[in-house]
Formats: structure tokens, C-alpha cells, sequence
């Protein structure tokens, strides 16, 4: 599919309420069906990766319904989860692969996991090894590297990790592992990743130690169902930030957006290119810190992005890139190799992309070098498959002096169904 996103002349104005957190909307439902009771979770975000962790567990045996928004999880337990007749297929989500695989591991069948294209080039070596360092019986292409896996259920023992990449995945599979293992579990990282895991699990009844780099938790421990309320997710709204900060003219306002601290690496970088913005009605929901963020058109000045806030933007360097390009000065983003094994090596396809729009950014091992104030022309660009490049790009569009034709846009879907609802609904 194409689309063709004309050049706007447009203005950003009014708001919108920014769908559930991916990371938040993927453990509630996993950790829902693993839990004794039930479990409800509002503004679940409808996106097709939540939709495939769903899928999964439907094909453990798990009742999951579904209106709307509302997800109601009938759990029966760790011991209640069935042996799956079919393949447990994760699409897009690297997410629902590594999280799935810590709980799988620990159980009393066997079971198969499949995903996309881009899911095959992931790699996996980063869960299956501690997973087996724990007992698991885990197989699958390259020595258990990449998809397809096969796991064979199996008793667990605790251990303790030191992770080589502060990542959120590996520490969730880890601790998921660690629940139905003999003894404690412990996971560190050299910076800390997103804690959605250690949060949840607190409300789902788990006991869960933590501190700046390390997590542990003790085997044995029953989850209780519960109600989780799904904050927006900052990850989308970055989108939106970035396009209220960069389009002329703009003033909107972004209501119910999650401010996990390991998540808000996006706002310092606001302060550091002085965004004009405000955060509104900051609230705690289901455990999580939530406000509104009103963003306008700022005089926008580069900077360097580096070491222990990678990981707390991970995610936000496309469209990060994109608001450098209109900066004053170069911005310098470093330590952030982990962008090469995304759902495409964004390293590569942001510099690409942009580049074919006018933009100067030259790609490093490790991050970029984004050339500020360089206007960008219209195009013919392509997602890559990769839902993040694709509404990056739909963003530059916004600010292009002739029409872009966008290949590919379907992806967005994985993470933002309604992107281009609410583009239009704030476009005046
Ligand atoms: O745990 C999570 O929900 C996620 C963790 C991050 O990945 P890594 O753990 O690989 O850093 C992030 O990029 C991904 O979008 C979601
Ligand atoms: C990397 C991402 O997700 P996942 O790892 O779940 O595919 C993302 O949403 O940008």
C-alpha cells in the first residue's frame, strides 16, 4: 500500500487522548492470564502487537474477551495454562516473543513460537541463553538464536543474571522465569530499563525487590487478578510532541500520558532542545504517574543524547531524529546500538528515510549525526515495515515543501491505530 500524504500548510490545534501503553497493555494481559481470578484492563491499546499477546493465550485456553477497549481475562493460573494445538504466533512484537518464552519455559508442555519477517532477524540468544542457564528446554534456528522456537517445558531453578544491554524484555523474562523457579531470581542491568514488570506484578500480588539496576524475586509466587488501568503511551505521544514542536503555528494538548520515570527520557530531551511545553493534571493510576502535555512551536536547538538516558528513550529516537533535523546546531546521539536490532535497524532506515527528504544525518555504528536546519522536500519514502519509521515519516510530512508518498504506512497499526485519525483530527 502507499499513501499519499499531501503537503499540509497546516497548523496543529485542539487535542486528543493518546491510546494505552504498548509495554503496559502486553503485561496486563499476561500477567492476567497467568493470575488466579479475573482480571480487567481498561484503555487496552488495540494495537496488533497486544492483539497477538491475546491471540497467544487464547491458544493456551485462556477466555479473554474483548470489547472494545476493555479486556476481561479469566485466569486460572500458572497450572491452568493448556498445551497450545497450534503455533503461539507473536506477528510484529519482540515483546510478546521474549516476555512468552520467560513464561513458557516453566511450564509442563510443549510449545512453538512463530512470528513476521522482521520477528526472524531478532535476536533471541539474549533470553534463551539465561532462560537455559535456568533449566529451560528451549530450541529453535541458529542454536536457538531466532525464530521459530520450540520450547520444551521444564522445571526451573533461580540464578543471578548480569545482562550485558539494559534491556526491559530480558529482565521481564528473566523475573517471569523466576516466579515458577526453585528459589530467587535476580536480574541486573548495566542501566535501568522500563519497570512496567516489577510495578505490575506488585499490583498482581507478587512480591518483587528492586533498585537502580538490579530486580529479584522469589519462586512460588501466586499473581491474583486485579484491574489495571492502561496509561497512554509516551511512546506515541512522542509522535506528537515532536510535530506540535516543529510545525508552525501549533498549540496542542496530549491528555493521559504515562510518565513512567524510566520512560520520560523524551522529556529531558524537550528540556535539552528547548521545546516549549507544559505537563498538566499529574495524577497516579493503577500505579503509574499520568498527566496531560500541552506542546507549541518552538525554536528548536541540538544537543547530545547518550549513556543511561538511552534507554529511557529508546523507542522515541526516530522521531527524536526527525525534530533534530530542524534544530539549531547538530545533535549527536550515541550508545544506542540497540536501534539495530529493532523491528528493522533504525539506525539505518531513519537515516535513509530522512535523508531522501533533504535531511543531512550521517549514521555511526552506535546512533547519528543529524545536521540541524535543513528544510525537507517531498518524496517517495517507505516505513520499512516498521511502525515507528512509518508515523516518523508521516510527521516530516507535516513540514515538506511538495507531497510525500509513504510505502508501507499499513505498520502503524502495530502500535497506533487511530495515528491518522488523530493527525487529522489536530490538523487545521
Ligand atoms: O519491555 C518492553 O515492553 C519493551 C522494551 C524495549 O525493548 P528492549 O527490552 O529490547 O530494550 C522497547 O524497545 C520495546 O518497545 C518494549
Ligand atoms: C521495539 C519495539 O517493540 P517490540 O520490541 O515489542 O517489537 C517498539 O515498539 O518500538
Amino acid at each position: 500500500m502507499t499513501k499519499v500524504l499531501e503537503s499540509q500548510k497546516v497548523s496543529l490545534k485542539g487535542e486528543i487522548a493518546i491510546p494505552g501503553d504498548k509495554s503496559i497493555s502486553h503485561r496486563a494481559v499476561m500477567f492476567g492470564s497467568i493470575a488466579e481470578g479475573k482480571t480487567t484492563v481498561h484503555n487496552f491499546l488495540e494495537g496488533e502487537d497486544c492483539l497477538s499477546t491475546i491471540e497467544c493465550f487464547r491458544a493456551m485456553g485462556v477466555e479473554i474477551n474483548r470489547t472494545e477497549d476493555v479486556v476481561e481475562i479469566n485466569g486460572r493460573g500458572f497450572n491452568g495454562l493448556k498445551e497450545p494445538s497450534q503455533l503461539l504466533d507473536v506477528g510484529n512484537s519482540g515483546t510478546t516473543t521474549r516476555l512468552i518464552l520467560g513464561l513458557l519455559a516453566g511450564t509442563d508442555f510443549h510449545s512453538c513460537l512463530i512470528g513476521d519477517d522482521s520477528i526472524a532477524k531478532r535476536p533471541m540468544a539474549r533470553v534463551t541463553v539465561p532462560l537455559r542457564l535456568m533449566g529451560a528446554k528451549i530450541d529453535g534456528r541458529e542454536n536457538g538464536q531466532y525464530t521459530p522456537l520450540a520450547v520444551r517445558g521444564h522445571a526451573l531453578k533461580g540464578i543471578t543474571y548480569e545482562s550485558p544491554v539494559a534491556s526491559a524484555q530480558i529482565k521481564s523474562a528473566i523475573l517471569l522465569a523466576g516466579i515458577n523457579a526453585e528459589g530467587k531470581t535476580t536480574v541486573k542491568e548495566p542501566h535501568k530499563s522500563r519497570d512496567h514488570t516489577e510495578r505490575m506484578l506488585g499490583a498482581f500480588g507478587v512480591e518483587v525487590e528492586s533498585d537502580e539496576t538490579s530486580a529479584s524475586v522469589e519462586g512460588g509466587q501466586t499473581l491474583k487478578g486485579t484491574t489495571v488501568n492502561v496509561p497512554g503511551d509516551i511512546s506515541s505521544a512522542a509522535f506528537f510532541l515532536v510535530a506540535g514542536a516543529i510545525v508552525p503555528n501549533s498549540r496542542i494538548r496530549l491528555q493521559n500520558v504515562g510518565l513512567n520515570p524510566t520512560r520520560t527520557g523524551i522529556v529531558d530531551v524537550l528540556d535539552m532542545m528547548n521545546v516549549k511545553y507544559k505537563i498538566e493534571a499529574e495524577r497516579v493510576e493503577s500505579g503509574e504517574p499520568v498527566g496531560d502535555f500541552v506542546v507549541e512551536t518552538s525554536d528548536i536547538k541540538g544537543t547530545e543524547i547518550s549513556g543511561d538516558l538511552i534507554p529511557r528513550l529508546i523507542d522515541e529516537i526516530p522521531i527524536i531524529a526527525l525534530l533534530a533535523t530542524q534544530a539549531e546546531g547538530e545533535t549527536i546521539i550515541k550508545d544506542a546500538a540497540e536501534l539495530r536490532v529493532k523491528e528493522t535497524d533504525r539506525i539505518s532506515t531513519v537515516a535513509t528515510e530522512l535523508n531522501k527528504l533533504g535531511a543531512d544525518i550521517t549514521p555511526t555504528e552506535d546512533g547519528m549525526i543529524i545536521k540541524g536546519g535543513t528544510p525537507l522536500h517531498g518524496g517517495n519514502i517507505d516505513s520499512h515495515g516498521d511502525h515507528r519509521i512509518g508515523m516518523m515519516l508521516a510527521v516530516a510530512s507535516l513540514i515538506t515543501s511538495s507531497k510525500v508518498e509513504l510505502e508501507r504506512p499499513e505498520a502503524i497499526s502495530v502500535s497506533y491505530p487511530t495515528f491518522f485519525e488523530h493527525l487529522a483530527k489536530l490538523s487545521r
